[in-house]
């Protein structure tokens, strides 16, 4: 079975990893997929619904490989919602840098395609971004004690629509309900805004995620794989 799909370079990516990164976009208008295309990049990376198992098949045999699986859910958003965050700020900075390392272990950005410091930096840069409004739209905390016990960004995605980028308890701070509290922050956020629709992908070996996202009315929408060549 033939692959119809564009190579579509990457470009914050590409520069962010100092790799030619980029990603298969599948269509059937477009020509079906060559080696020559693929051999232009290190990586290309490619997202394939639980659905069509014969496009993975047809890209393992173009050289592509697993990575990780992706488990996207739908969070409803409760017309009134209450929530105890606050946003970051520029000077939350330097200690949301600090606690990334080693958090997003289940992240499909992994050996041997990426290091865990490049995974690390990569997730430092995105929280970064978010509270500068880059990327996602903000960087919402939870606190406990003065410190930061939790956050979460969003990014407004329609006129109905958000979605969550990233979501994480503070080390020494999971198992503690703080991941619920993150949910509500979003939740709230988007009830704010009129938004409605609220998703959020983790992974499907992410059990404590996958329990935090259900115990708050997440449904899964989507089942897919990442591939890789
Ligand atoms: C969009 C994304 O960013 S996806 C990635 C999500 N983030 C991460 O993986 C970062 C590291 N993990 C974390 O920060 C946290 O563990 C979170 C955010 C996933 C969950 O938040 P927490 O505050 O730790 O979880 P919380 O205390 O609310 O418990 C949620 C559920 O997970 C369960 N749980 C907690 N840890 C684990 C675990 N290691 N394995 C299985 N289940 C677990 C809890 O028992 C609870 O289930 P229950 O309600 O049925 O009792
Ligand atoms: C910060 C930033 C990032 N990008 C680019 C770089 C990548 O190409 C994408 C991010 O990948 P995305 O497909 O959105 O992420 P995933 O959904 O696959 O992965 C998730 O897993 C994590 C653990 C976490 N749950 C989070 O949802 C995702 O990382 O964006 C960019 O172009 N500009 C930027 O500023």
């Amino acid at each position: 079975m033939g692959v119809h799909a564009e190579v579509v370079p990457l470009d914050w990516a590409s520069e962010f990893f100092a790799m030619r990164c980029a990603r298969l976009v599948f269509s059937a208008k477009a020509g079906p997929l060559t080696l020559p295309a693929l051999r232009r990049f290190d990586v290309v990376e490619a997202k394939i619904g639980a659905d069509r198992p014969g496009t993975a098949a047809a890209l393992e045999a173009l050289g592509f490989r697993d990575v990780e699986g992706a488990v996207d859910f739908v969070l409803p958003v409760p017309g009134k919602t209450g929530s105890d965050h606050v946003p970051a700020g520029a000077a939350d900075i330097p200690r949301l840098r600090e606690i990334v390392p080693g958090v997003f272990r289940t992240s499909r950005f992994r050996p041997p395609w990426y290091t865990e410091a490049q995974r690390d930096d990569f997730y430092r840069q995105w929280l970064e971004n978010a509270v500068h409004g880059s990327y996602d739209d903000e960087c919402l905390l939870v606190r406990e004690d003065g410190d930061i016990a939790g956050y979460v960004t969003v990014r407004r995605t329609g006129e109905d629509s958000a979605r969550v980028g990233l979501l994480a308890a503070a080390p020494g701070w999971t198992g503690r309900g703080i991941g619920g509290r993150l949910v509500a922050a979003a939740q709230h956020w988007c009830a704010a805004r009129g938004v409605r629709r609220l998703t959020i992908v983790t992974q499907p070996g992410n059990l404590a995620a996958i329990r935090c996202y259900q115990a708050h009315g997440g449904v899964v929408s989507a089942k897919a794989r990442w591939m890789y060549r």
